[in-house]
């Protein structure tokens, strides 16, 4: 089944064409991952997905609903590219702020904060203030905000950028568990070739197109390469 659809979805920032007409299918419990080179549109894509960026033209739907959407809110956790946080307040404050819009009792917050932050790391940094956190800690925070509300879909907008290899292994591992035990779809962007492989799907990104998707497998070798370095460098190319 598949969670997400775009059906000649196109978007343009005064004249300039940043989305070009799109269709794009997402299937549920599998982790996509969007490549492609700076500024050719993946963020934006992003967005349009979200609900937060409305489509010139096309259509999109989410869990078969019309985006936007306000129940969809909900069922899809959406972790920015830049961090949108309350830094005077810590990092539970935030985690609470958020746990409380979504309406969730007293003891479910509690539960629901402890599995966050113990996923990125940030248990022992709960009640510090955000201002005083360094750009990982303010990523890992970012993470653990949108996997507050256990949503069904994860997009997540180049969520371990500044943060190390350790954590970052973990965060795969985690994200591996969410898919495979608990059914959660994964929308990630990256400009790491090892995330790369980790996607069950890809589609790949240049100019406000997807110019190809596939399994990592299938790409590479559709651009007749061994690793993602090289595909991005054919891509880059103008190939
Ligand atoms: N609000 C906006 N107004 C005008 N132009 C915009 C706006 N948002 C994005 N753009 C332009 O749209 C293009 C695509 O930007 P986008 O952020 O989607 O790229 P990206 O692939 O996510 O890049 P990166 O990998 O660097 O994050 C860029 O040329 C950018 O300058």
């Amino acid at each position: 089944m598949n969670v997400i659809n775009l059906q000649n979805v196109s978007k343009s920032f005064k004249r300039k064409h940043v989305i070009k007409p799109t269709t794009l299918k997402i299937e549920e419990k599998k982790i996509f991952g969007l490549l492609g080179p700076s500024g050719c549109g993946k963020t934006t894509l992003i967005k349009l997905i979200v609900g937060m960026l409305k489509a010139d033209l096309g259509e999109i739907t989410v869990l078969d609903r019309q985006v936007p959407n306000a129940s969809l809110l909900r069922e899809i956790g959406y972790m920015a590219q830049s961090d949108a946080l309350y830094t005077a307040l810590t990092g539970e404050q935030n985690l609470e702020f958020f746990a409380k819009l979504f309406g969730f009792s007293k003891s479910e917050r509690k539960e629901r904060i402890q599995y966050a932050s113990t996923i990125v790391q940030l248990t022992k940094d709960l009640n510090v203030p955000v201002s005083s956190y360094s750009g990982g800690m303010k990523r890992r925070l970012s993470l653990a905000i949108a996997l507050i509300q256990d949503p069904k879909i994860l997009i997540l907008d180049e969520p371990t950028v500044g943060i190390d290899p350790l954590l970052k292994k973990s965060i795969w591992t985690e994200l591996e568990r969410l898919k495979d035990e608990e059914g959660k779809t994964i929308v990630i962007t990256t400009h790491v070739m090892d995330e790369a492989e980790k996607c069950d799907h890809l589609a790949m990104m240049r100019d406000g197109e997807i110019i190809a998707t596939g399994k990592p497998l299938e790409i590479k070798a559709h651009y007749q390469v061994q690793n993602f370095d090289d595909v991005f460098l054919k891509i880059g190319g103008g190939l």
